[in-house]
């Protein structure tokens, strides 16, 4: 696994502690690690006030804590029980509050309890969405939480090659007791029932360990590509009058597909204002500041506006092109494509924040 640092010399750590086996366990880990170094470990509890039983458990892990001299802070969600997505929406909310106090505190890097299991069923639910190397890489060892205001926190996730097992009988070694959630086992939830799959799948050589392995070595083929990713981009985007960038379509023409559709992926979420079309082909030239290329394989593409430059990485930049150059532009993809998509019939500047969904699919 890469390495989760660097840390300050006495490092200040948060651990996000549910009380389950898993974060408590990484938390008296961590506890150790940062003490060795003159460090502090900040346990973080979140009350989702979604269970009757969550603020006791809040409590629990406070006093469990308390007893092994690690400070402890509940962080209480206060917002609307949502109606749909419960699980979604209550993880973004958690990680919205856990990284709000991690800045407000000056912590730089904020640990999850995300062990080998965790890793193994996230990669089978990427499998049954058809995911390419970019899913299979599942969850990152090291993440940079970035805020709107340019600060950040590290994500890490310690855990990721270490089995439940041996996190259980650390904490049985160290007489710890945990909280075990139900709802972990209960098989209307998605991950259980992954869980339960990938048992049976057991007898023919499945293992969560095999599963965390093909994640670790789609990560490692998914940073070579961006390195060539960035290369492609660097020699094909050409700065243009106005503040445009173009890409040079020739270069983008002789890349492999796959290699040129990340590079547009790429620009695309980076770049201001973005339009998506379909089909197959590549072209720029539209008023120096356009590019396009499509895939008629994986029906996706990218028409990419900027007007700051490659490295911007806001979405809030207007786009002012006309409607008829557009709709003539339009014109000239369906013409030599297959298919045209009602992406495309959305004018630039409008909604593209719609489009920006749809960019990071191609
Ligand atoms: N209520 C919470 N408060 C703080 N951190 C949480 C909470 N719920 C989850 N986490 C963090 O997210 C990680 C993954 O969440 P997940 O729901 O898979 O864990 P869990 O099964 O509830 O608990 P554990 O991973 O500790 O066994 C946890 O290991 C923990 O670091």
């Amino acid at each position: 696994m890469a390495p989760l640092g660097p840390f300050e010399p006495a490092p200040r750590v948060a651990v996000a502690v549910s009380g389950g086996s898993d974060s408590l366990a990484l938390c008296l880990l961590a506890d150790r690690w940062a003490r060795a170094r003159g460090g502090t470990v900040f346990g973080l509890t979140v009350d989702h006030r979604l269970r009757l039983a969550s603020g006791a458990e809040a409590a629990q892990v406070r006093r469990w804590l308390a007893t092994r001299a690690i400070s402890h802070r509940t962080l209480r969600w206060t917002g609307t029980r949502p109606v749909s997505r419960i699980q979604e929406e209550a993880r973004a909310a958690r990680l919205a509050l856990l990284v709000g106090w991690c800045r407000q505190a000056h912590v730089l890097h904020l640990l999850l309890g995300h062990q080998q299991e965790d890793q193994a069923e996230t990669v089978l639910q990427r499998l049954v969405r058809g995911s390419g190397i970019d899913g299979l890489a599942a969850m990152a060892p090291v993440r940079l939480a970035i805020e709107s205001d340019g600060g950040g926190v590290r994500m890490l996730r310690p855990l990721l090659p270490v089995p439940r097992d041996a996190l259980t009988a650390t904490l049985a070694l160290w007489d710890q007791p945990w909280i075990d959630d139900p709802t972990n086992r209960d098989t209307c939830h998605t991950r259980p029932r992954l869980a339960a799959a990938l048992a049976q799948l057991g007898p023919e050589g499945l293992s969560a360990a095999r599963l965390a392995k093909v994640a670790e070595r789609a990560a490692e083929d998914r940073a070579a590509l961006d390195g060539l990713c960035s290369d492609l981009l660097a020699r094909s985007a050409h700065p243009a009058p106005g503040g445009f960038v173009t890409l040079d379509r020739c270069i983008l023409r002789h890349a492999p597909p796959a290699l040129a559709l990340r590079a547009l992926s790429r620009a695309v979420t980076t770049a201001p204002a973005l339009l998506i079309l379909r089909g197959w082909s590549v072209w720029n030239g539209w008023r120096s500041g356009c590019a396009a290329i499509t895939s008629g394989r994986q029906r996706s593409a990218a028409v990419v506006w900027s007007r700051k430059g490659m490295d911007d990485s806001s979405f809030a930049g207007s786009l002012r092109q006309p409607r008829r150059s557009f709709r003539s532009r339009r014109a000239t993809v369906r013409s030599g494509t297959a298919d045209s998509s009602s992406h495309s019939a959305r004018p630039p500047g409008r909604g593209h924040s719609s489009c920006a969904g749809s960019a990071r699919t191609v």
